[in-house]
C-alpha cells in the first residue's frame, strides 16, 4: 500500500497504438483461440512487453497482467473496486436464478456467499467418505485397467458428475453405471449445454447477443426441474431415504442441502444453490484430476514414489479422513498438476470506480497504473503459476518436490483464486480428489501415457485437453466390493 502511495501513476506499455480499435488485435486473438493457442499467445506477450500491458479492443481498454502484487490488489486489498466480468451473470439468472453466480453487484453478492458458508464450512461432516467410496468403486469398475488406452478425461468427468449430483441434491446422476434413466441423462447432457453456452459468451463479449438462446432458455428449464424435484424429495422425506440398492444408485440426505437454516427452505432457492454448486465444481474437479494424471503418465520416478508414500502410509484399505489431511507429497503432487494446469486459467474483472494497480507502469514496470471505471483486468493465473521467480529456473518443469522449499501459498499461487472471493470448496475439492488419487493407485502400479504432445487447452468451465488424456491402466491389486 505504501507503494501505491508514494508512486505516480503511468500508463502499462500499450500494445495497438497504431490500431485503436483493436481489429487487428481482435483477429490474432480470435485465430489463437480457434488454434487452442490463447495462453501461449498471451504468455508470449507478457515475455515481449513485462507482466503488465494493456490493450484496446473494440474501443475497450483492457490490461493484462500476470504480477502478484496486482492480483492481490485486484483480489483482496482492492476487491471492492471491481466485479467479475462480462455477461455470465445475466446466463447464469437463468440457470440458477437464486444461485451466486448470478448476482449483478457487491451486496447481492455477499449475501449469497453467506448463505453458502454453513452449508460448506464444516469439511469433515461434508465428505462423507464412505459415499465417496462406492462412486470411486464404480468408476474403478468402469475404467480398463489391463494397459488398454481409454479416456480418463471423460470418465472423471462422468465420475464428478455423480459425486457432485450426490453431495448437492442427494441422487447420483449415474453416469458411470451401464445404463444412466432418461431423466438422468438428459440432466447432464442440459448441464454440459448449459455450460458450453455460459463458456462461449463469455469470451464472445457482447457479441454473445448473436447467438440464439431458445435452446439455451430450454436446457435451463429443465435442468431446474430436475434439480427441484430432487430438492423437494430431500425437504419432504428427512431420513427417509433407500440405502442406494436401486438400479439408479445412491439415494441419501444430501450432505450440502441439509445444513441450509429452516427458513431458507425454499425448494426454488435451494435447487438455485445446488445447480450452482454443480456448475463450480464438476468441471474444476475433473481438469484437476485429468492434469494429475496427464502428468503422473509421463513420469514414471513420480508415480513410483506417490504410490509408495500412499502404500507406506494408507496400505490397501479406505483412506481415514485424517491420513487424507496429512499425505504430504500427495499434496506436493495436486499442487503441481493445478500449477501447470489450473482449472481456471484466467479470471476477469471490471473497475467500478477509477482506481490503481501497484505495478505495471511506465517502461520499467515499476509505477502505478490507473485503472479508469469500466476497464476489464485480465488476470494470467496460468502465466502467474509459471514464474521463474517463484517457481525456480524451470517452472514448465513437473516437479512436485519442488514444493517442499515453498510455502503453501506462494504468492501469485491462485489456483483456488484469492481474497473474499475465493472458492469456498477448496477444502471439500482436495479432500475428495485426494481420495481418489489414492484408490485409484492402490490398485494400479503402472501409468501408461498414450498422448502424443503437449495439453491443447480447451476452455470451459475447466481446462481440458482438446485431445483428451489418453492412458493405459495396469492393475495389481483387486478392487474392492
Ligand atoms: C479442484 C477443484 C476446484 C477448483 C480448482 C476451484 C476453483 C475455483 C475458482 C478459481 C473460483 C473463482 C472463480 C471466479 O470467481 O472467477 C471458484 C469459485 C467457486 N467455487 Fe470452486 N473450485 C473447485 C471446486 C469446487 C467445489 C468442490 C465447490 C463446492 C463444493 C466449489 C464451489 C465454488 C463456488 C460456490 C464458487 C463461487 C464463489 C464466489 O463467487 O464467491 N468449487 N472455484
Amino acid at each position: 500500500s505504501n507503494h501505491l502511495i508514494d508512486n505516480e501513476y503511468k500508463s502499462p506499455p500499450l500494445l495497438n497504438t497504431c490500431d485503436c480499435l483493436g481489429i487487428i488485435r481482435l483477429v490474432k486473438l480470435i485465430w489463437h483461440y480457434q488454434r487452442s493457442n490463447v495462453c501461449q499467445y498471451t504468455d508470449h506477450l507478457f515475455k515481449m512487453y513485462g507482466h503488465t500491458y494493456a490493450l484496446n479492443l473494440l474501443g475497450k481498454q483492457i490490461i493484462f497482467t500476470h504480477n502478484a502484487h496486482n492480483i492481490t490488489r485486484v483480489l483482496s486489498t482492492g476487491f471492492a473496486d471491481y466485479f467479475p466480468a462480462g455477461n455470465s451473470g445475466t446466463l447464469f439468472s437463468h440457470a440458477t436464478p437464486h444461485g451466486i453466480f448470478a448476482t449483478k453487484n457487491l451486496n447481492e453478492w455477499k449475501k449469497k456467499r453467506k448463505a453458502l458458508q454453513t452449508p460448506l464450512a464444516n469439511n469433515r461432516e461434508i465428505c462423507d467418505l464412505n459415499i465417496l467410496e462406492r462412486h470411486v468403486e464404480k468408476f474403478l469398475r468402469s475404467v480398463p485397467t489391463d494397459q488398454e488406452a481409454f479416456d480418463i478425461q471423460a470418465k472423471f468427468a462422468d465420475l464428478c458428475t455423480d459425486i457432485m449430483a450426490s453431495f448437492a441434491l442427494g441422487v447420483s446422476t449415474n453416469q458411470l453405471g451401464s445404463t444412466p434413466s432418461a431423466p438422468n441423462k438428459l440432466f447432464v447432457e442440459n448441464l454440459n449445454y448449459i455450460k458450453s453456452v455460459i463458456a462461449r459468451s463469455g469470451f464472445l463479449g457482447p457479441l454473445h447477443h448473436l447467438i440464439p438462446k431458445r435452446r439455451f432458455r430450454i436446457a435451463c428449464d429443465d435442468a431446474r426441474n430436475y434439480a427441484t424435484v430432487h430438492v423437494n424429495e430431500q425437504l419432504e422425506s428427512p431420513g427417509n431415504f433407500s440405502d442406494g440398492n436401486g438400479a439408479e444408485g445412491i439415494m441419501r440426505p444430501s450432505l450440502f442441502l441439509r445444513r441450509f437454516d429452516r427458513d431458507t427452505h425454499d425448494a426454488n432457492k435451494l435447487s438455485s444453490h445446488s445447480l450452482s454448486i454443480l456448475l463450480a465444481a464438476v468441471d474444476s474437479m475433473a481438469t484437476m484430476l485429468s492434469a494429475t494424471f496427464f502428468l503422473l503418465a509421463q513420469d514414471e520416478r513420480v508415480t513410483a514414489k506417490l504410490r509408495a508414500t500412499i502404500l507406506e502410509n494408507v496400505g490397501y484399505g479406505q483412506p481415514t479422513y485424517e491420513q487424507l489431511q496429512s499425505m504430504e507429497y500427495l499434496r506436493f503432487v495436486l499442487n503441481e498438476a493445478m500449477r501447470l494446469f489450473p482449472a481456471v486459467p484466467f479470471d476477469a474483472r471490471v473497475a467500478t470506480k477509477d482506481t490503481l494497480l501497484p505495478y505495471g507502469g511506465s517502461s520499467n514496470g515499476m509505477s502505478n497504473v490507473l485503472v479508469r471505471k469500466g476497464t476489464l483486468v485480465m488476470i494470467s493465473i496460468r502465466a502467474s503459476h509459471r514464474l521463474s521467480d517463484i517457481f525456480s529456473d524451470k517452472p514448465d518443469e513437473f516437479y512436485p518436490e519442488r514444493w517442499e522449499g515453498l510455502q503453501r501459498d506462494p504468492p501469485g499461487y491462485l489456483p483456488f483464486l484469492q481474497g473474499p472471493r475465493a472458492c469456498p470448496g477448496r477444502r471439500y475439492a482436495m479432500t475428495q480428489i485426494s481420495y481418489i488419487v489414492i484408490r485409484i493407485l492402490q490398485t494400479v502400479s503402472n501409468i501408461e501415457g498414450y498422448n502424443r504432445g503437449e495439453w491443447k487447452e480447451k476452455f470451459g468451465f475447466g481446462y481440458e485437453n482438446a485431445n483428451g488424456v489418453i492412458i493405459g491402466l495396469h492393475r495389481d491389486f483387486p478392487i474392492k466390493g
